[in-house]
Formats: structure tokens, C-alpha cells, sequence
């Protein structure tokens, strides 16, 4: 513990992601334990994301620091501001009182996250009258007050941060009292997880109403691409869903072992979340689920194809021989809109892309159950 070692005043700066108020608790320990030295606690929330950790480290769009609105709560502030002053330009440094840093974490995370809800949940209307979630994503984005990154419509957001913090940030509210402001962000979630039951229900319902013994092949594993984490990744849910109805599975994802989607796939919702230590500890291997290292062997005598990350290489796939290699008729179903439909459906796939117009076969099939 840093109050067992410390031998003079220390700076303690939390990066994680914390509820708001940590800093308190922070502090009060460190101070009980102090034996004279004085303690600083900095909010400095860190803002990566996996797959582009370094360049977001080199040119953050923000960075900020929360402090105490004291003068030692100031002079921890600009120790730290000089830190980053060595590569970051000055007005990209953010100084706010601690709490507003510990929130904006959470905040920025719910915006986000809020934003690939609200195309989600635009997507499945424009399945239903014939719009295009790509095309409405782009006139939308083109208003210079809402902008045209993260408007992407997916078969669900997923990683370590976005559900976590938006499950910590409505748990703040309720704490405080404001049961309509928790609703407000659950809704994010429920969107969310209405997006992937979506996505399954139509895998099952175009394919004659039932998966069962039939081998869906999973292209991508990975909650997105350039990333080998599958914490909280859409896939789980989906391979679950379509394993609940019996489908014989076979997986690919470039950087994802087998190991850990056996594991994934073997444990509780949620099992994934705690440390190591605290997970069941040899979860048995599920039956109906195989990994191999290639996408032709993963689409090979497959009913029906599923793409759940946007890995680059799945853009260049021989479609053509994909499609030789697979039973009749053979479907896409893809959850990044990665593939060209109308490419795809000249070579002889029956295809889904989200929020796209829908394919004349699946017309008349339900989205939701
Ligand atoms: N992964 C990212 O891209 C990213 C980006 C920005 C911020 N963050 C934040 O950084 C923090 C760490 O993220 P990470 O992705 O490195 O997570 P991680 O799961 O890789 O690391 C967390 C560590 O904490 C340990 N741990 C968890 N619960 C514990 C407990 N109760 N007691 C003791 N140890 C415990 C785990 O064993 C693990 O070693 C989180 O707050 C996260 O929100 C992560
Ligand atoms: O338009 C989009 C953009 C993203 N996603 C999905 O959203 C999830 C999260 O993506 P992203 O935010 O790029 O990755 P993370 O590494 O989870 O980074 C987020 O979470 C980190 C941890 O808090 C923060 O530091 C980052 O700023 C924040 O972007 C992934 O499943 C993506 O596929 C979409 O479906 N559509």
C-alpha cells in the first residue's frame, strides 16, 4: 500500500476509470495511514482505445486532470500538466476540480456508446421501410453539430468500458437519487442487447426457422478489429444465442485463440468480468463450437456465414470461392456492413446487411421474435 512505503508527499493519480468520489475514498485511507506525509490524489482518466493505444497516446485529443481547488491540489495539477506538456500542446490539457474529471470519463464513454444506440436502434427502422442506415448515418453526420465519426451501425458495441461504465454511471445515479437519469443511460444498454438478439433472430429466422445441426461459420471474434480482447464482444452473445438453438459453430478470428473462445463461450454472463482468480476454472469445452486458423475453412460446407468484427482481410475474401465451397442456399449475414450486398448477391448469397435494404428473401421474415 503506498501509505506503508511513502517516506515523503506523494501525488497519487488514478487513471482507471473509477465512480465518481473514488478520489474521496482515496484520499481519507491514504490520510488515516499517513504518519505525517501529505497525500495529493489527481483524476487523470485515460482515454485509449485498443487497437489505436498509441497513437492515442501521442495525440490525445484532450487530456485531462482534476485536482483539489486548493493551492496544493493546484500545484499537483501542474506537476502533472508538465509531465504532459512534454508532448501534448497546452490547450489540450484540460484542468477541472476532481469530480468533473471523474465524470467526464463516464460521460464521454456514455456519449459514445449513446451514439452507436441511437444508429442501431435507426438501423432496424430502416429495415423495416426500406432505408439505408449507411446513407442516413451520412446526411445525419453531415450536420457539423452532431459530426460523422462513431455512427457506424454494428451487430452491438462491446469491450471492457462501454457497458461497464454506463452500468457505473447509472449506479452513481440511482445512489443519487435520480431514477429517470439511470433510465435515460439503461436505455443505451437495452438497445444494445436488442441489436444482437436482432441480429440472431433474423440468422434464425431466414434459414427456414432453425439452425439447428447447421454450420454457421463466425468471421471474427474480437469485440472489434486490430484487437485480440473479447471482453463483452457482441460475438459471445451471438454464437450463445445461435448455440441455444442448436447450430453447429465454426470460428475464425485472426487473433483470438482457441482457448479463449472456448472459455468465453463456456462461462456465465458477466463470469468474464471478474479477475483470473475469481472465474470457474477449467469451464468444459463447448461441443458444437470449433476454431480454425483460416475463413475458407471456417465458410467450408457451411449453411450460412456470419461476419462479427470488421477485420480488414474479411473486406478481400474470395467470396466467389467461399460461396462454391458452401451448402445452397448459402447466406451472409453480416453485422459490420463490411461486404457489398449487391456484389455478394450477384455471385448467388442470399444477404443481410444491417440496417441495409432487405434481400426479396427475407422480406417477409420477422427481425424480433
Ligand atoms: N482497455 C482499455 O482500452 C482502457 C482504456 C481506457 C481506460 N481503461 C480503464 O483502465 C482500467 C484497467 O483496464 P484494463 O483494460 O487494463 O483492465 P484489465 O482487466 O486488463 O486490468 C485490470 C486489472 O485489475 C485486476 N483486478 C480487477 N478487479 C480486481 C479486484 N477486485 N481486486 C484486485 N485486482 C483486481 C485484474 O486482475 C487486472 O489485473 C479500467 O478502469 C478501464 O476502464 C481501459
Ligand atoms: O461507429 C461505431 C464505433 C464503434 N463501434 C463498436 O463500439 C465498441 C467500442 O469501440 P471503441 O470505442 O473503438 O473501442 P474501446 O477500446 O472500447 O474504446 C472506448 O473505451 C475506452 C475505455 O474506456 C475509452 O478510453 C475510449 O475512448 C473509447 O472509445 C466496439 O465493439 C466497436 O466495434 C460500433 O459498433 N460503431
Amino acid at each position: 500500500m503506498i501509505a506503508d512505503v511513502s517516506k515523503s508527499d506523494k501525488i497519487v493519480v488514478e487513471k482507471s476509470t473509477v465512480p465518481v468520489k473514488t478520489a474521496e475514498a482515496i484520499e481519507k485511507i491514504l490520510t488515516h495511514n499517513s504518519k505525517g506525509i501529505n497525500y495529493q490524489i489527481l483524476s487523470n482518466p485515460e482515454f485509449l482505445a485498443e487497437g489505436t493505444a498509441i497513437e492515442d497516446l501521442f495525440k490525445p485529443d484532450r487530456v485531462l486532470i482534476g485536482g483539489r481547488e486548493t493551492p496544493e491540489g493546484r500545484k499537483a495539477v501542474q506537476a502533472l500538466k508538465d509531465v504532459y506538456a512534454h508532448w501534448v500542446p497546452e490547450d489540450r490539457i484540460l484542468t477541472t476540480n476532481l469530480w468533473s474529471a471523474e465524470l467526464s470519463k463516464l460521460a464521454a464513454n456514455a456519449f459514445l456508446a449513446q451514439r452507436i444506440s441511437s444508429v442501431n436502434a435507426i438501423s432496424a427502422l430502416c429495415e423495416a421501410t426500406g432505408a439505408n442506415v449507411t446513407e442516413v448515418a451520412y446526411a445525419v453526420g453531415k450536420d457539423t453539430r452532431i459530426g460523422p465519426k462513431f455512427l457506424n451501425a454494428s451487430v452491438g458495441f462491446g469491450g471492457s468500458c462501454f457497458q461497464k461504465d454506463i452500468l457505473n454511471l447509472v449506479y452513481i445515479c440511482e445512489c443519487n437519487g435520480l431514477p429517470e437519469v439511470a433510465n435515460y443511460w439503461k436505455q443505451v444498454i437495452k438497445i444494445n442487447d436488442y441489436q444482437k438478439s436482432r441480429f440472431v433472430n433474423r440468422v434464425v429466422s431466414s434459414m427456414f426457422n432453425t439452425v439447428a445441426g447447421k454450420k454457421i461459420a463466425v468471421l471474427g471474434f474480437a469485440f472489434k478489429k486490430d484487437t485480440g480482447d473479447t471482453r463483452e464482444t457482441p460475438a459471445i452473445d451471438v454464437c450463445k444465442g445461435l448455440l441455444g438453438d442448436k447450430a453447429q459453430i465454426s470460428i475464425y478470428d485472426p487473433q483470438v485463440t482457441e482457448d479463449q473462445i472456448q472459455r468465453d463461450l463456456a462461462m456465465n454472463k458477466f463470469d468474464w468480468d471478474h479477475p483470473m482468480h475469481l472465474q470457474p476454472t477449467s469451464p468444459t469445452a463447448v461441443k458444437q463450437v470449433s476454431c480454425v486458423w483460416d475463413a475458407y475453412e471456417a465458410t467450408k460446407g457451411a449453411h450460412g456465414l456470419c461476419i462479427l468484427t470488421e477485420w480488414d482481410e474479411f473486406k478481400t475474401l474470395d467470396y466467389q470461392k467461399i460461396f462454391d465451397n458452401m451448402q445452397k442456399p448459402a447466406f451472409v449475414f453480416d453485422g459490420r456492413n463490411i461486404v457489398d450486398p449487391e456484389k455478394l448477391r450477384e455471385i448467388g448469397f442470399i444477404v443481410y446487411s444491417i440496417g441495409k435494404p432487405l434481400d426479396a428473401w427475407l422480406k417477409d421474415m420477422p427481425a424480433v421474435a
